[in-house]
């Protein structure tokens, strides 16, 4: 088996002539926590639903765990949470998950330490004997989750997994997903929210109207250049001449007491030094140079809205 446990090679699904994803060709290295991002409508749950089989493609081909897809074997040790899920709501907890043990065939020893085990590693623990009609959004997420664990699968696709929690449990569902990658499982994730993609995921693909935009480690799909708030004092207009080849842009942020903050565009975090030596040989007094960290959301915001689509490559 190759490296990849995910791969799909331009895969396309038309909707009656609408698209729903459009040459989408990603592969993913086993034991990651892979971001698949992008607006909605983008044609994230498309492409998730075509992999695992629940709708066939237009066109191009795919393969989980080196099975080509649709595949019976694959499917096997794949857990998928979807996105709009809706269970038998007279069942319990228990009952759902002793249903989706029958249909997924684990064997019955064991069978009421593992639901157990699950109901604890999701925090429905004390829920369980509850009917699902009684549960929250929240909980219902929650035993979704429970479900798609069911069977120890090796890759775990979960669409918007976090959507109905609250922020102590998208905490805890973070945690969920970074012991299974300590595991080594793999997890395919669908999220809206990039602050919590960005905490588990250092992969990212993201798409936007059927079509892959960029991916790879989404700290090296910066291509923003770089900011740096400084706090000077005596700065004048002969330094910003004198600086023009290094600083590509400047806004005033602030100024108080012959003090004024501002954010400098430099091209790269390399300049950072000779910004500092340019103002230290300038004579200014320097009291505040911090870059600015770029987030996932400022990256995500730059391949959405930049005009041309180049995909870049990057399955390290
Ligand atoms: N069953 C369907 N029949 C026709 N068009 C569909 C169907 N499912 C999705 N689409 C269309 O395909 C496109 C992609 O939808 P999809 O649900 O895959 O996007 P998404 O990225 O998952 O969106 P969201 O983040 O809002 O869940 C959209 O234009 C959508 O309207």
């Amino acid at each position: 088996m190759g490296d990849y446990v995910i791969e799909a090679d331009r895969l396309t699904k038309w909707y009656d002539g609408n698209v729903g994803c459009r040459d989408i060709s990603l592969k993913v290295p086993r034991g990651v926590v892979f971001g698949f991002l992008g607006p909605n409508g983008a044609g994230k749950s498309t492409f998730v639903r075509t992999l695992l089989g629940l709708i066939r493609p237009t066109s191009g081909t795919g393969s989980i765990l080196g099975q080509p897809i649709p595949s019976v074997f694959s499917r096997d040790k794949v857990g998928y949470l979807p996105e709009l899920f809706r269970y038998p709501d007279w069942m319990t907890g228990k009952q759902l998950l002793k249903l989706h043990a029958d249909l997924c065939g684990v064997s019955r020893a064991g069978r009421t330490k593992i639901i157990h085990n699950l109901l604890e590693r999701v925090g429905l623990h004390q829920r369980g004997d509850e009917k699902i009609r009684g549960y929250s959004k929240g909980m219902q997420q929650r035993i979704g989750l429970a479900c798609a664990l069911l069977g120890d699968p090796e890759v775990l696709f979960l669409d918007e997994p976090t959507s109905a929690l609250d922020p102590i449990g998208r905490k805890e569902v973070r945690e969920l997903v970074s012991t299974l990658q300590d595991e080594g499982k793999t997890v395919f994730l669908n999220s809206h929210l990039l602050s919590e993609v960005e905490s588990v995921c250092n992969h990212v693909a993201i798409i936007d109207k059927g079509r892959l935009v960029v991916q790879g480690d989404w700290r090296k799909l910066s291509a923003v250049k770089t900011e740096v708030e400084v706090t000077i004092s005596g700065v004048t207009d002969r330094f910003w001449e004198a600086s023009q080849g290094l600083v590509l842009n400047r806004e005033q942020l602030d100024q108080w007491e012959g003090k004024s903050s501002w954010r400098v565009t430099l091209s790269d975090d390399q300049q950072i030094p000779a910004l500092v030596s340019e103002l230290t040989a300038h004579k200014l007094e320097v009291y505040q140079v911090t870059p600015k960290k770029q987030n996932l959301e400022d990256i995500f915001m730059y391949w959405i809205t930049r005009k041309e689509n180049v995909s870049d490559v990057d399955h390290r």
